[in-house]
């Protein structure tokens, strides 16, 4: 069989009998034919279902041609966004590309530097941000679905500002790329107004799924990244998802397994990665898991963890605290780069022992030794295993998650598909802020303060 991203959970035997996966199994592909005959909750929201192979040819040929662009005519991207309008652009960059890539000479790089901004209301971020752009040419990916989040939108009025002072509003409008909603939402409007070039989050795909639309791909396809590969690893994701039995589906026995060990008591998922490049991809599953299944008081809490740095704080914790967990980890099988450990004539640091083996021996040693620890600990260990560090197993690893996701929601019971529960913050902030329309909960809010 050909290299491709796996799901196993060999080591989590002791705790889930073949019998029970007999049980869940019926369930799960109920879930699945509820996903994908579009007959569930938020079905208006699956478009993300067929996008790896029916996506909008001539806007993915204008990705590349914007790319190239911005590749050739600035020194900075600021891609201002938040939630699922930025993690899958983060989580791509970082998981493809140099670990040092910002600051790598521009010589070996040959792109753009890329930073991110608008998720987070930081002043302290925004200024510091300024003052590494200086007065190098830049460009700005705005990416904000409704078109209307804070967030985004006061960092797009900052630097929107220092754009046109140093381009004029014209030369700026040049250099802003907005994708937003093809037809409603202020960015859409402002965008038309100002003659920026538009890209399109599809009606039915939600910010969590859309990192496979413009909403990731122009940002990563800046970075150098090769997005047809990165497509076609998502194609290759679906068709295992959508066509395999059960008992050669991945995404299908995830969700199956996770929900398994949920109804038994452990209502944490922590992700575990050894590659410090995994870590954004984890801040992105948390959010497709989080906001997908955390509602009507239901939901496993996606957790993450940093191995082995994390070993040395939250290691006590996950192998001795509360048992309330299972830990699924993403082993990246063949690392992007390797290095032997040399031998010292006078072995004062005790590691001669090493001496000839692979950095990567050294961390597949850790990971095997602590997945046995965890288990031994009570924590069931799922683990997925990505063959290596490139833009078609991503592909399939985002597709995996995703359909992995859709199906255990509903397994869940939830519309996986909303996310009520995110305007409650939202509401009180317009409130405080003196929003208009919102003057009688201002008066309620200030008496709580
Ligand atoms: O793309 P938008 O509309 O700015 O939204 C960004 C993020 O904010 C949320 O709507 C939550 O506030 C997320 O679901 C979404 O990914």
């Amino acid at each position: 069989m050909s290299r491709q991203v796996t799901f196993d959970y060999s080591k989590a035997g002791s705790f889930i009998s073949e019998e029970e996966i007999g049980y869940m199994k019926k369930l799960t592909l109920d879930a699945k034919e509820t996903l994908v005959s579009k007959t569930g909750a938020g079905n208006d929201f699956l478009g993300w279902i067929d996008l790896p192979v029916d996506y909008d040819k001539e806007e993915f040929a204008r990705i590349k041609a914007a790319a190239k662009k911005i590749q050739s005519d600035s020194d900075v991207l600021l891609v201002i966004g938040i939630g699922g309008s930025y993690l899958g652009a983060r989580a791509a960059i970082e998981f493809l590309s140099h670990s040092f890539y910002n600051v790598l000479d521009k010589s070996v790089r040959k792109t753009p530097e890329i930073y991110f901004c608008g998720n987070s209301i930081s002043s302290t971020y925004l200024k510091h941000l300024m003052d590494v752009v200086g007065d190098r040419d830049f460009s700005i990916n705005m990416i904000s679905k409704s078109g209307t989040t804070t967030e985004p939108a006061i960092a797009f009025r900052v630097f929107k500002e220092k754009l046109e002072a140093k381009y004029g509003k014209k030369g700026a409008a040049e250099r802003i790329y907005a994708t937003t909603d093809k037809a409603k939402g202020s960015l859409k409007h402002l965008s038309d107004e100002e003659g920026y070039e538009t890209f399109v989050v599809p009606d039915d795909v939600g910010g969590r799924f859309s990192v496979l639309t413009a909403v990731g791909l122009l940002p990563i396809a800046v970075s150098g990244a090769d997005i047809d590969k990165l497509m076609e690893g998502a194609a290759s994701g679906r068709k295992r998802a959508l066509e395999n039995d059960f008992e050669e589906n991945d995404a299908l026995q995830y969700a199956a397994l996770r929900n398994i060990l949920l109804r038994k008591g452990k209502s944490v998922e922590i992700l575990a990665n050894y590659e410090p490049a995994v870590h954004y991809v984890s801040e992105w599953w948390k959010q497709l898991f989080g906001e997908s299944e955390g509602k009507d008081n239901k939901g496993l809490f996606p957790a993450s963890v940093d191995l082995t740095t994390d070993l040395h704080s939250m290691g006590q914790f996950i192998q001795d605290g509360s048992r309330v967990m299972f830990e699924t980890v993403i082993n990246i099988d063949t690392p992007r780069e390797e290095l032997t450990i040399g031998e010292e004539p006078v072995d004062l640091d005790g590691l001669n022992y090493l001496a000839g083996k692979t950095v990567d021996f050294v961390n597949k040693s850790a990971m095997n030794g602590t997945i046995l620890a965890h288990t031994d600990g009570q924590v069931p260990n799922f683990m997925v295993t990505v063959p290596e560090v490139n833009e078609f197993y991503l592909g399939e690893l985002f597709y995996f998650f995703e359909f992995a996701c859709g199906v255990s929601g509903y397994l869940l019971g939830v519309n996986p598909f909303n996310q009520p529960g995110v305007e409650s913050y939202k509401k009180n902030m317009f409130a405080l802020l003196g929003k208009p329309g919102y003057e009688a909960q201002r008066e309620e809010l200030l008496k709580r303060l």
